[in-house]
């Protein structure tokens, strides 16, 4: 059984010759091929009112959050910072709803980079809205090398699920601007830069989330954790498809 993986759409908002108009929804190739080439169904879902979002919920059998701009810092109750990147509100909204619903239905999930961020804002966690609010931090985050290359190490925690899947120190890429500052409750910190600067979060109480605040989608094809990562999230979304998937009569 392959099962099927949500891939909750970014909005490209430049005209281009083939888009005319502004505002198309898309994902990111490395991403659709990452979850494609580990056994996966991509199910790429479009922002919506959030409303709508339990009309989705049926679609999928686990759910990848993605990279993107900026989470809106009202959403955890602060006023924007001078450094805060752009915004898009309406994405945020749908997101935030997609994720408690996932986790109320007990979805795989797997997050990345602004994914991360914004699982834990969405189950009560806060960032640095720009990582010169972090006094610790002295390596460099945003690195120039390209993407699918890597910069720097972390720390994975010997009890944490991502220990399994990408050892101890792993060498990984690192393109953000912003991190974690307070984990939400349901969520363990799993990994750190050797700033201290959150790299990966994990569920307390189950197999249920796994966050990384780097790239994997795009070391994917040379790099073992991070081909790794998409397994696991294939393996986890398999056995919600098992248990949660209406049989043919
Ligand atoms: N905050 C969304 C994108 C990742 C970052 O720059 O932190």
């Amino acid at each position: 059984m392959r099962p099927r993986i949500a891939l909750p759409a970014d909005t490209l908002a430049e005209a281009t010759n083939i888009i005319n108009e502004r505002n198309a929804a898309y994902a990111p190739r490395p991403a659709i091929e990452a979850v494609v080439k580990s056994g996966g169904v991509p199910v790429i879902l479009p922002s919506v009112d959030p409303d709508d979002v339990v009309d989705y919920m049926d679609l999928f059998d686990g759910v990848c959050f993605l990279g993107g701009y900026d989470v809106d810092p009202t959403f955890f109750g602060e006023e924007p910072f001078e450094k805060l990147g752009p915004t898009y509100r309406k994405r945020d909204l749908f997101e935030i709803e997609l994720l408690k619903q996932s986790v109320a239905r007990g979805k795989a999930i797997l997050d990345i980079c602004r994914g991360m961020q914004l699982v834990n804002i969405g189950l009560g966690g806060t960032l640095f809205q720009d990582l010169s609010q972090d006094p610790h931090v002295t390596l460099k985050h945003n690195q120039l090398a390209p993407g699918n290359m890597p910069s720097h190490h972390i720390t994975v925690a010997p009890d944490s699920r991502l220990f399994k899947i990408a050892g101890e120190r792993p060498y990984i890429n690192s393109r953000h601007h912003q991190a974690i500052r307070d984990v939400a409750p349901t969520l363990k910190v799993t990994a750190r830069a050797d700033d201290q600067v959150i790299e990966a979060v994990e569920s307390i109480e189950n197999d249920q989330i796994l966050g990384v605040q780097w790239h994997p989608e795009n070391m994917y094809k040379h790099h073992a954790s991070s081909k790794a990562l998409f397994a696991d999230l294939v393996e986890r979304s398999t056995e919600v498809a098992k248990r949660t998937r209406k049989q043919p009569q």
